[in-house]
C-alpha cells in the first residue's frame, strides 16, 4: 500500500515539475515576444528543433526548415538548434546588417568541436585589426592577376592530368576527381607544394583532420576529435617547416623576388605599425592550414554539383558546350594558350556557375554571436544570443527568384549585372568577412568546365544531395564519360 501511495506521489511530483518548468518556459516566451524578440519555438528541452533541421538536411528541400517557420512566426525567428537557442534571419536586409557588421556587433560562432581544432589566432575565428590585416593580404594576393596569370597554367596542367586518365566509356567519380584537382591547387596556391609525398602527406592528414569538424567536443584519446588534433599537430609540423626554410631562404637572399604563395604573402608583411612588426611564424602555419578549411571542399562540390544540374539540364549544357567550343576553335586557330580572362569572359559559363551556387548552397549561411542588444527591422535580437544569417533561405524563395527548384542560368542573363551589391545573392557571404577565395573559385570552376565540355560527353548515374552537415553527393556522382573525339 505504502508502495502503491509513493508511486503515485512520485508520478505527481514529476507532472508537478513538468507543468511548471512548461509553464516557465511559457512565460519566458511570452516576455521574449513582448520584448520584440523574434517569434518562434525552442522546441524540446536540450534537443530543440535539432531533429527537424538534421531531417530537413536529407531531403530534397533541405529550405523546408526555414519555410515553415517563416511561415509561422515572419522572416526572423528563434529556434534551438545543435545545442543553443538561435535566431534564425531568413531576410536579406537583416542578412546584410548581420554582414557587414562583423567585429562591432557580430563576431563569428561556431560549434566547440570546431572552435577547439581552429585555434584562437586563426582568420576564421579572430577579429578586430588583424582579421583585417590577414583578410586583406590573403584576398589581394589571390585576386591580383599575376597570380591569376600564374595559377591558370596550375589548374589547366591539375585538369589536364585527371582527363588525361579517362578512358571512352570509364565509370568516374566526379566528386572525388574534382576534389584531387582542386586540392593540389590549393596547397599550390598556398604553400606552393607540388604533387609528391609532401601533397600525399597533406591530403591525408588534412582528410583526418577535418573529420572532427563536426563530432562530439570530447578530446579523450581514441575520441574523434582527439584524433584531428593529433592530425593537426602533424599538419603543424610539416607546415611550420616550410615556412621556417623559407623565410630562411628569404633572409639569405638581397633581392624580393615576386610572391608565390600564401606564406610568401604574411611573411613579408610588416604590418602598418611604426616598429614594423611581422606576423609570428606560428602564426602563419596555423592560419595556412586553417585556411585550406573553407577552400577544400567548397570547391569541388561546386564542380560536381555544376556537373550533376548540367546532366538533368540538356539545353543549358547545350549552350554551355556551344559557347566553350566557339572558344576553343578561336584559341586553337590563333595557335595561342588561354589567357585567365578567356576562361572569365565567357557570360553562360558564368551564369551556369552563379546558378550552381544559388541551387546548391554549399555555405548555407553564417553564425555568429551578438556582442550587445540590437534592433534591425524592428526584431530585437539580445547580446549573447547566436544568430543564423541563413543564405539557402535568400537563394530559394520565390520572391527574389521565380521557380526557385529550377535550374534557369538565363535568369542571370535577365537579371543583368550588378548582382553583388545585392544581398540576395551571398553565396561567398558579404562584408569584411567576404570569401578571400571568390575570384579564385570561378576560375577554377571556368576552367574545370571548359575542358570537361570541349573534350568529354558524359551519362550521370543516379545519384542524389544531401544537405547535412556539408552538402556532398550521396554516390560522389558516378558518370560514364566519352571522349568527343571518338
Ligand atoms: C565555392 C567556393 C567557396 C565558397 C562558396 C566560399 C564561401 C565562403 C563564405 C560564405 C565565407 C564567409 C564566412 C563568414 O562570413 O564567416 C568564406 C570565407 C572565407 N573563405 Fe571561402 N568559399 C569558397 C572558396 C574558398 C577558397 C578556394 C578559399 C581559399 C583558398 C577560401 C578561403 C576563405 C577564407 C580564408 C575565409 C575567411 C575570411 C575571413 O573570415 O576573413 N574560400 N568563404
Amino acid at each position: 500500500m505504502k508502495l502503491v501511495l509513493a508511486f503515485w506521489v512520485l508520478v505527481g511530483f514529476i507532472g508537478w515539475c513538468w507543468w511548471k518548468k512548461k509553464k516557465k518556459k511559457k512565460e519566458k516566451e511570452q516576455l521574449e515576444n513582448q520584448s520584440g524578440i523574434p517569434k518562434g519555438t525552442l522546441g524540446w528541452p536540450l534537443i530543440g528543433e535539432t531533429l527537424n533541421f538534421i531531417a530537413s538536411g536529407y531531403t530534397s528541400r533541405p529550405v523546408s526548415f526555414m519555410e515553415k517557420r517563416k511561415s509561422l512566426y515572419g522572416n526572423v525567428f528563434k529556434s534551438h538548434i545543435l545545442g543553443m537557442p538561435i535566431i534564425i534571419s531568413t531576410d536579406p536586409d537583416v542578412n546584410k546588417v548581420i554582414l557587414q557588421n562583423n567585429g562591432s556587433i557580430f563576431v563569428p560562432f561556431y560549434p566547440k568541436s570546431i572552435t577547439e581544432l581552429l585555434g584562437k589566432s586563426s582568420i576564421l575565428q579572430m577579429n578586430g585589426n588583424l582579421q583585417k590585416r590577414v583578410h586583406g593580404l590573403i584576398g589581394g594576393f589571390f585576386r591580383s592577376p599575376q597570380l591569376k596569370v600564374r595559377i591558370t597554367r596550375e589548374i589547366e596542367n591539375a585538369v589536364n592530368k585527371a582527363m588525361e586518365a579517362w578512358r571512352d566509356g570509364d565509370l568516374v567519380y566526379m566528386q572525388e576527381e574534382t576534389r584531387n584537382i582542386t586540392f593540389q591547387v590549393l596547397v599550390r596556391v598556398l604553400m606552393s607544394v607540388g604533387p609528391g609525398e609532401d601533397l600525399q602527406f597533406l591530403k591525408r592528414e588534412f582528410g583526418e583532420f577535418i573529420k572532427g569538424l563536426v563530432c562530439l567536443p570530447i578530446k579523450l584519446p581514441g575520441t574523434r576529435l582527439y584524433k584531428s588534433l593529433k592530425a593537426k599537430e602533424r599538419l603543424l609540423k610539416m607546415v611550420k617547416r616550410i615556412v621556417e626554410e623559407r623565410k630562411m631562404r628569404m633572409e639569405s637572399i638581397d633581392e624580393r623576388g615576386p610572391l608565390m604563395d600564401a606564406i610568401d604573402v604574411l611573411l613579408c608583411d610588416a604590418g602598418e605599425t611604426e616598429d614594423k612588426q611581422h606576423l609570428p611564424l606560428d602564426f602563419i602555419s596555423g592560419n595556412i592550414i586553417e585556411m585550406m578549411i573553407p577552400g577544400e571542399d567548397s570547391v569541388p562540390m561546386l564542380m560536381t554539383l555544376a556537373v550533376n544540374y548540367l546532366s538533368e539540364s540538356p539545353l543549358a549544357l547545350k549552350q554551355l558546350v556551344e559557347e566553350n567550343m566557339e572558344l576553343k576553335r578561336q584559341k586553337t586557330q590563333l595557335g595561342e594558350d588561354y589567357a585567365w580572362t578567356d576562361y572569365m569572359s565567357l557570360p553562360f559559363t558564368q551564369n551556369v556557375i552563379n546558378e550552381t551556387l544559388r541551387m546548391a548552397n554549399i555555405i548555407n549561411g553564417v553564425w555568429r554571436k551578438v556582442l550587445r542588444d540590437i534592433e534591425i527591422k524592428g526584431y530585437f535580437i539580445p547580446k549573447g544570443w547566436c544568430v543564423l544569417a541563413s543564405f539557402i533561405s535568400v537563394h530559394m524563395n520565390e520572391e527574389n527568384y521565380e521557380n526557385t527548384n529550377q535550374f534557369d542560368p538565363w535568369r542571370w542573363q535577365r537579371k543583368g549585372g550588378n548582382i553583388n551589391n545585392n544581398y540576395c545573392f551571398t553565396p561567398f557571404g558579404g562584408g569584411q568577412r567576404l570569401c578571400p577565395g571568390l575570384e579564385l573559385s570561378r576560375l577554377e570552376v571556368s576552367i574545370f568546365l571548359h575542358h570537361l565540355v570541349t573534350r568529354f560527353r558524359w551519362v550521370a548515374e543516379e545519384d542524389y544531395i544531401v544537405h547535412f552537415p556539408t552538402v556532398k553527393m550521396k554516390r560522389k556522382l558516378p558518370v560514364f564519360v566519352t571522349p568527343i573525339s571518338s
